[in-house]
């Protein structure tokens, strides 16, 4: 039922795997209004014309910056859900922000790679333990119809991974490798990632940390789907008020 304090939802990417689950999400929760779906092909000027205040973004790497840029002129605040974000493209986003703020309309964008709690509980652990041992690898599994590589949870936990060692002053991890390094993952700021595509899964991450005689493994599982939908609608309620860029569901919820 649609009551005065409703937030009106426009949801990018609606027929895909997450869009649908949102656009149900959404629907079923008794303070969001599902306004507008929409999919490739159809006007980005559909969403201000729905009413949409907030609208969520689970579209492709490919397209997503543009839509969210699209979103802050029509002065719509994002949820993104959509990999494939760069230091870059986010700082473009961020002045975007702050032009249109100084022009008098103040909209919020909610950029995470990952809305699960479980997911974002692990990096949060990952990022504290990272300093603490020498040798830190990130292993990311997901279904085989993923588009990217390596997966945005794992390139962010290993961001955080790495800037911690980092600020501790933790040696590269040790790693006599000579040949065959294809085989030992992608390098994300120093720490190894390796992607696994296997059907009958959906997202799951571990985050090795290895000492002399002792290991710590932090590992999460999304085995369905609704598994982001609270952190989703959690954000949803919060972009509202939060002016500019905040990336990682983590800021939001206060680890
Ligand atoms: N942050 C998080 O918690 C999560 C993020 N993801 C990410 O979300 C994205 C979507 O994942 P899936 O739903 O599995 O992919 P999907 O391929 O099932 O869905 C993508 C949808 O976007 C649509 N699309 C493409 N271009 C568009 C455009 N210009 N405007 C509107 N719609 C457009 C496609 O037609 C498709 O329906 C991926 O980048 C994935 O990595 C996925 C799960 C959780
Ligand atoms: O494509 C997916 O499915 C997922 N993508 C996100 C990512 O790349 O980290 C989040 C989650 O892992 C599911």
């Amino acid at each position: 039922m649609n009551t005065v304090n409703t937030i009106k939802v426009a949801v990018l990417g609606a027929n895909g795997r997450m869009g649908r689950t949102v656009c149900a999400a959404v629907e079923a929760a008794a303070d969001l209004e599902l306004v507008a779906a929409l999919d490739a092909g159809d006007d980005l000027a559909q969403v201000a014309a729905s009413g949409a205040s907030v609208a969520v973004d689970f579209t492709v790497p490919a397209v997503t910056e543009a839509n969210v840029h699209a979103l802050v002129d029509q002065g719509v605040h994002a949820v993104v859900g959509t990999t494939g974000w760069t230091d870059e493209s986010r700082a473009r986003v961020a002045d975007h922000l702050a032009t249109s703020a100084e022009e008098g309309t103040a909209v919020g964008v909610l950029i995470a790679p990952n809305f699960g709690l479980s997911a974002v509980l692990a990096m949060t652990f990952a990022a504290r333990a990272a300093r603490y041992f020498e040798s830190a690898e990130v292993v990311e599994l997901h279904h085989p119809n993923k588009v990217d590589a390596p997966s945005g949870t794992a390139t962010h936990t290993a961001q955080a991974m790495a800037a911690a060692r980092s600020e501790a002053g933790v040696a590269p991890s040790p790693d006599a490798t000579e040949s065959g390094w294809e085989a030992r993952g992608a390098d994300v700021d120093g720490v190894r990632v390796h992607a696994v595509r296997l059907r009958g899964l959906v997202a799951h991450e571990e985050i090795l940390l290895g000492n002399e005689g002792e290991q710590l493994t932090i590992r999460q599982d999304s085995f369905d789907r609704v598994s982001f939908m609270p952190g989703v609608l959690l954000g949803i309620r919060e972009v509202v008020g939060r002016p500019g860029l905040t990336v990682g569901l983590e800021n939001v919820m206060d680890l």
